[in-house]
């Protein structure tokens, strides 16, 4: 079976799972939930066996917003050329910690990381890093689609222009390249001059994709990329991070566990602030280490 086929075989099983097995139990009005709060906070150790190697490693990486502590002791590792999905309930700290890869929280004051990210053996929290570098090396792309109100074209050269001198005909093939890769040439190729903004939902956040692409990142983090999206639209970008992942390291926070299991090699469940649990994406769904995971991804709490 192909890994495609086999990640679609376990995507079916957890919703079987969701939707047959682990139901909420009710009391009266009332949701029981389960006993979430115990679990063993995951290590290096416990980090799955034989993970290619790691473009990202995260070591005892705690995350503050003023005095309030989002990200506590994280220690993972992020796998080169594979997409890693962060897992967990709302506020757990998913979009925090995807926001530390390319130091995104720099922008905002009281905002502070402590402990090593290790960008290919080099500690990106060091004070002495060119963000505007990092963050063309980790590229970003956000829940709802954010095309620039410029022509489609301009959408995907702009990071290139800022980053690169290009010839114009250097600079074409770039864009043609990008929206090639986000799969959305066919569709706008005889209207590059269009505004990005005249595209529909789903167009909009592949654009997005071909403009976090253009510059050629070593790492795309993609932060709930299809929460604004309809089902067609979403399947065109999960079949493009199955193709991206060929070249580009992948991180993506998602709500949606079926999109999960379907697009990810390594689950990452988060709770409160805390690492719980990472494995290979099939373990997690079928036999996670931790009962707080299981309750989480069979639906019976979150
Ligand atoms: N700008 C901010 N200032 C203060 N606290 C924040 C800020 N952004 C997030 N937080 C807090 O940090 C914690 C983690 O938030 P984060 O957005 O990372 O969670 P999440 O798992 O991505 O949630 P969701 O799934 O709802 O997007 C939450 O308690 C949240 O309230």
């Amino acid at each position: 079976m192909s890994d495609i086929l086999k990640k679609k075989a376990v995507a079916k099983e957890a919703k079987v799972k969701s939707s047959t097995i682990q139901q909420p139990i009710q009391t009266g009005n009332q949701q029981q939930q389960p006993d979430t709060a115990t679990f063993t906070k995951q290590t290096l150790a416990d980090l799955p066996q034989n993970m290619p190697a790691a473009k990202l490693q995260v070591r005892n990486l705690d995350f503050y917003y003023g005095d309030f502590r989002a990200l506590k002791e994280i220690n993972i590792d992020i796998p080169e050329k594979n997409v890693t999905a962060f897992v967990g309930p709302s506020g757990c700290g998913k979009s925090t910690l995807l926001r530390t890869f390319n130091r995104m929280y720099d922008l905002y004051p009281g905002m502070r990381a402590e402990g090593e990210i290790l960008l290919d053996g080099n500690n990106i929290l060091q004070k002495n890093v060119d963000v505007n570098l990092l963050r063309a090396r980790v590229g970003m792309v956000f829940q709802k689609p954010t095309p620039f109100p410029m022509s489609i074209y301009d959408n995907v050269a702009f990071g290139v222009r800022l980053y690169e001198k290009l010839s114009k005909s250097e600079l074409d093939d770039r864009v043609e390249w990008a929206l090639k890769k986000s799969a959305l040439w066919p569709e706008v190729k005889d209207k590059l001059k269009a505004s990005g903004l005249s595209l529909s939902g789903g167009q909009q956040q592949r654009l997005c994709i071909a403009r976090g692409v253009a510059t050629k990142p070593e790492v795309l983090l993609l932060d709930e990329p299809t929460s604004a999206l309809d089902p067609i639209s979403t399947g065109a970008i999960e079949d493009l991070i199955e193709d991206l992942k060929h070249d580009y390291t992948i991180a993506i926070v998602t709500h949606n566990m079926q999109q999960a299991a379907r697009v990810s090699d390594y689950t990452c469940y988060m709770y409160l602030g805390d690492m719980v649990e990472m494995g290979e994406t099939n373990q997690v769904f079928t036999n996670p280490a931790q009962k707080a995971t299981e309750d989480y991804i069979t639906g019976r709490y979150g």
